[in-house]
């Protein structure tokens, strides 16, 4: 089993000089009904404070002054407007869906048509609800994307059909490969299992990361990379070990670490670990 410790940090390059918005790319999040409307916005703040040019969260009109006054980084499309959701989809280089997103019918129609419109070049990443619904509709994943899961254990259950008390690291690789994903396994000690590689085990993270919003930080987190260093197993890695090795230092002096504080501590976890 490989560990991931801080050698996977160096996927973090500077910044070129002769650089805009446009080179650290387009990311659109999809979820927020209008109960789990933080969940959507925690996803958008981790995108934005990882460095992702672009931003766009699609959620609940409900959820559209509370996001612009939590991070007015990011633009507003109202879900409910399938037609120029999909516009946006198209101009995406990633697209992170399911924070919050719930399981009622306007959130499976908006998957749905999402992974019939998925590009080949594009990456998907697929946390909280959608894997929910994946489940429930039996849904096949797009061939043409290239897809990272973020299960819990639960969601992971549902996906891959494994009881989490047989999930083991054989196991989840094996549901991997056939699923031919990226799948990050969350728990306490989070494995990362992609297609032809050694299973990754998290070495860093701490119970002050037990709490509602930390899984929605960690999908956004994982886009923002994904959208300036490229789709590989190695930079889903990186995203895993940052979210966690910040929470840890955070956890020192705290008893619980708020999602929202990891990503305020992303822009200088990054600087100093940039390569
Ligand atoms: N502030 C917000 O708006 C929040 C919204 N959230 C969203 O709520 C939706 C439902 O997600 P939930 O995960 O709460 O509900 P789920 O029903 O998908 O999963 C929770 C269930 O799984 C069980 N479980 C077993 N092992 C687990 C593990 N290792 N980690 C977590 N649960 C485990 C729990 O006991 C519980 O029965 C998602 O879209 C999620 O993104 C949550 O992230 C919480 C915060
Ligand atoms: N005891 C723990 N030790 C380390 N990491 C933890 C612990 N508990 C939870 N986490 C991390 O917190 C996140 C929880 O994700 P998830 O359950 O999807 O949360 P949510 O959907 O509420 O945002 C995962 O990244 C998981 O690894
Ligand atoms: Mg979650």
């Amino acid at each position: 089993m490989q560990k991931i410790t801080n050698d996977i940090l160096k996927i973090i390059k500077k910044r070129p000089a002769n650089s805009y918005k446009g080179t650290f790319g387009r990311i659109v999040l999809i979820g927020g009904n209008q109960n789990f409307g933080g969940a959507i916005m925690m996803a958008t703040m981790a995108a934005v404070y990882s460095g992702a040019g672009l931003v766009t969260a699609v959620t609940d009109k409900s959820n559209q002054s509370s996001l612009h006054s939590h991070t007015p980084e990011a633009m507003f499309q109202d879900i409910d407007d399938l037609d120029a959701v999909m516009k946006l989809v198209s101009q995406a280089n990633v697209v992170v869906i399911g924070p919050g997103l719930g399981t009622e019918p306007r959130s499976v129609s908006v998957l749905k048509e999402l992974f019939n419109q998925v590009k080949t070049g594009q990456t998907l990443v697929i946390d909280g609800s959608a894997l929910t619904i994946v489940a429930e509709q039996k849904l096949s994943l797009p061939t043409n994307s290239t897809n990272v899961l973020t299960p819990h254990q639960m969601e992971w259950q549902r996906v891959s059909g494994i009881e989490i008390k047989n999930q083991s690291p054989e196991l989840n690789q094996a549901a991997a490969e056939r699923l031919n994903v990226i799948a990050v396994v969350k728990s306490s000690r989070t494995e990362v299992c992609s297609p032809h590689q050694e299973v990754a085990e998290n070495t860093v993270g701490t119970p002050a990361q037990a709490t509602g919003g930390m899984g929605d930080t960690l999908a956004g987190l994982v886009g923002g990379f994904i959208c300036q260093f490229g789709n590989q197993a190695d930079v889903v890695k990186a995203a895993v070990y940052t979210h966690s090795a910040i929470a840890e230092q955070l956890a020192k002096t705290q008893y619980v670490v708020l999602p929202h504080q990891i990503s305020q501590a992303i822009p200088e976890f990054m600087k100093k670990n940039e390569h």
